[in-house]
């Protein structure tokens, strides 16, 4: 198996790993290395290069460049092995509308030349886990968004993966739906499976990454635990300040350790936000809202690439 130095299996190990599309260069020369029973995160933008990256780790799409390991083999060689062995939620459910949600945890397990009686068990205990049993018999196109996406991830477990692609699992959710959702993801981690998500949405990367890196253009800005990036690149506390619209921004830098300015407001970046909000007040700056909020990897990423995840 795949043994580094610290006994430790890495199940992807990438080394200056890239993606071109023609001349774009869509993923330039990222190291990777995700360990077995973690939850790892690819954070970034639209555009980052993550679903590239989960494209060649899932072996349906060819490296231009660099080494790339998945579970100890190479996807040029050994790709029908690696599928087998993994699991895969791709961005847009691809569910079979017109099936029961039922016959479409079934019939994957076909795929994977899975006995019919095997199917048919194998289709009840997930369907307990994507708490879906009792829609077993429904079909899938009235189903809300929540109810497909823990069908298609409860679809991508039928073969047991050790390791399991989600990209971008919870867009387009509503809140209850994205805890519902996390709550699933953090069960099977529990049960030892090594998860790889990407998502543009910093509270994910937070509530779900053991470890994450982040992308940016092609490239890897920063990698660690969503703690230690915060650490490294933010301080401990921000405080917000918003003004009279077209009102000119003061220049509070001696305030706080750094200052951003965004079109609709100042971020301070400080150890104590109430304090330097006094301190502010105190200057005679008024500002129309003033918010103090922990760090959070959204500041990491602005701090990273100068500009905010959700552009
Ligand atoms: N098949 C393709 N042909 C040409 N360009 C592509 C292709 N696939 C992706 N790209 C480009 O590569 C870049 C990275 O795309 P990618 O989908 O990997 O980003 P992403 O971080 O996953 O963003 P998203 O959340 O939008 O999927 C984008 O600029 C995209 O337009």
């Amino acid at each position: 198996m795949f043994v580094n130095v610290g006994g430790v299996e890495n199940l992807v190990e990438a080394k200056a790993l890239t993606k071109h599309f023609g001349t774009f260069e869509a993923v330039r020369g990222i190291d990777v290395e995700v360990r077995r029973g973690e939850a790892f995160g690819f954070l970034g933008p639209n555009g980052a290069g993550k679903s590239s990256t989960m494209r060649m780790v899932a072996c349906v799409s060819g490296r231009t460049g660099g080494e790339l390991k998945v579970l100890g083999m190479d996807p040029d060689r050994d790709g029908p092995k690696i599928r087998a062995r993994i699991g895969v939620v791709p961005q847009l459910d691809n569910l079979d509308l017109e099936l029961t949600v039922r016959q479409n945890l079934q019939i994957y397990g076909r795929y994977f030349g899975m006995s019919r009686q095997r199917c048919r068990e194998k289709a009840v205990e997930l369907l307990e886990f994507a708490q879906l049993a009792d829609r077993a018999d429904h079909e899938v196109e009235p189903l809300s968004g929540g109810m497909k996406r823990r069908l298609t991830i409860a679809r991508s477990l039928v073969n047991d993966p050790e390791l399991l692609l989600l990209d971008e699992p919870t867009t387009g959710l509503d809140p209850q739906a994205r805890h519902l959702l996390w709550d699933r993801l953090f069960r099977l981690k529990q049960d030892g499976v090594t998860l790889i998500i990407t998502t543009h949405y910093m509270d994910e990367a937070e509530q779900l990454c053991d470890r994450l890196v982040v992308m940016d253009g092609g490239r890897i800005a920063a990698e660690g635990s969503p703690s230690e990036l915060i650490n490294r690149y933010s301080t401990r506390e921000v405080l917000e300040l918003r003004f009279q619209p077209g009102a000119e921004k003061p220049d509070l830098e001696r305030f706080a350790e750094r200052v951003e300015v965004l079109p609709d407001r100042l971020l301070l970046y400080t150890q104590d936000g109430e304090h330097t909000l006094a301190k502010v007040h105190e200057h005679g700056v008024q500002p129309i809202q003033s918010l103090v909020r922990r760090s959070s990897l959204e500041d990491v990423f602005l701090r990273l690439t100068g500009r905010t995840l959700v552009d």
